[in-house]
């Protein structure tokens, strides 16, 4: 087992990451402020990992609250159908929950836990890829808006984030390179040597390469951590982590919750903010495209939308959670692993990159 730690004073909190921690009965009870424990996961995960989660929490006075599946149900809705479980199983304020399942349940749990009775504490059990590397770590809960992803929400820290890797067994492979979006994320933002090593492991991840999914998913979680530990409430550094959410959020708020996947989304986000650096003249093309091919190796789609237009981006960027003063500001590429977020940009390169011909791009790489 792998262990780090997010540091944030009396706020700090483990990451284990191995294979077969749901069995690891004592790692979860370490963690519990009391015998309450109630379990929020969905329809798909838990007739696969429900039992195994609550033979470790044997004991204690369970509850499971299984939500229906999907981005969709990211919303007020789902979140009324924690509290109902919670109160009506009498629910008191020494309760854990517990989130077992993808970014979606973490993100819902963790905003239903900092509500409930003004705050109880919790535990991140994530099951996806994408939720290993990224949503569990660092505390952003929350839900959807119709005009807006992630719109309502608070910052609210796990107790602890147990990650067991042998749960990736089951995940549908548009769901791994999904997860895989956000772990080249990292390599693009603050580590050049993992953008290295991905390109080498590429293969090996979507092959469920025990070895390499650690390594991936503990790098990840440590360059998490470290922006995280730095600026816990994206006052600045954090916002590194939004490379082509931006974007990507423009497309899950446009084609709907749920018709892209996230990781989806921030893929041909990320070949926006590539377009963008590049036309800034603060990468190269050939770096560019070395970022792109790696997409592309990892399942994922690098050309936006056909039916969206400059001006239906424009407008979904308009209410993304960095616009201050009614400025726009963006994560782009200053050189390779180093990311920046600015609102110093022309408005001709932003409309140059939003409507760019992102298939003849991809179209000229193999040439
Ligand atoms: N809080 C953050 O910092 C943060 C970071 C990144 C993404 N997010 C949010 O996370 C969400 C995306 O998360 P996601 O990609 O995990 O999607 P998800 O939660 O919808 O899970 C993807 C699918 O996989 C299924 N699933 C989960 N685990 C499985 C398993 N082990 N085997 C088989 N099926 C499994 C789920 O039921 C679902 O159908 C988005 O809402 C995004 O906004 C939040
Ligand atoms: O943790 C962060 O900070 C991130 O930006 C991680 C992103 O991958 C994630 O999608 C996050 O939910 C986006 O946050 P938002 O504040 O832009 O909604
Ligand atoms: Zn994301």
């Amino acid at each position: 087992m792998r262990t780090l730690t997010v540091d944030l004073g009396e706020r700090s909190y483990p990451i284990y990451i191995g294979a077969g921690l749901l069995a690891r009965a004592d790692l979860f009870k370490a963690h519990l402020a009391g015998r309450q424990v109630a379990i929020v996961t969905n329809e798909t995960v838990a007739p696969l990992y429900l039992k195994q989660l609550e033979a470790s929490l044997s004991g204690c006075e369970l509850t499971a609250i299984v939500l229906p599946d999907g981005e969709a149900f990211k919303t007020w809705e789902t979140l009324q159908l924690i509290f109902n479980g919670l109160l009506q199983a009498r629910h008191d304020r020494r309760t854990t929950v517990i989130a077992l399942g993808g970014g979606v349940i973490g993100d819902m749990a963790g905003f239903a836990a900092a509500c409930y009775q003004r705050g109880v504490d919790f535990i991140q059990v994530p099951t996806t890829l994408l939720s290993q590397v990224d949503s569990s770590v660092g505390g952003k809960t929350g839900i959807n808006h119709p005009l807006g992803k992630n719109m309502v929400g608070a910052f609210y820290q796990p107790q602890a984030v147990i990650i067991d890797t042998t749960v990736l067994a089951t995940l549908p492979a548009r769901e791994l390179s999904a997860g895989l979006a956000e772990v080249i994320k990292y390599g693009l933002i603050c580590d050049e040597d993992f953008l290295a090593w991905l390109e080498q492991h590429i293969d090996a991840l979507r092959a469920l390469d025990g070895q390499a999914l650690i390594e991936a998913i503990e790098r990840s979680c440590a360059a998490k951590a470290r922006v995280v530990g730095a600026d816990e409430r994206e006052s600045g550094l954090r916002a590194i982590l939004n490379l082509g959410h931006t974007f990507g959020h423009a497309i899950e708020t446009h084609m709907g919750y749920g018709v892209w996947l996230h990781g989806e989304a921030v893929g041909a986000g990320t070949a926006m903010a590539l377009e963008m650096s590049t036309r800034l003249g603060w990468i190269s093309s050939d770096e560019r495209d070395r970022a792109l091919r790696l997409l592309i190796k990892a399942g994922l789609p690098v050309v936006p939308p056909a039916e969206m237009t400059p001006e239906h981006f424009l407008e979904h960027m308009a209410v993304d959670k960095k616009v201050l003063d009614g400025r726009l500001r963006l994560v782009l590429l200053r050189r390779m692993g180093d990311a920046t977020v600015t609102d110093e940009f022309p408005r001709e390169v932003l409309d140059a990159t939003l409507s760019a011909d992102y298939s003849a791009l991809v179209a000229q790489l193999d040439q």
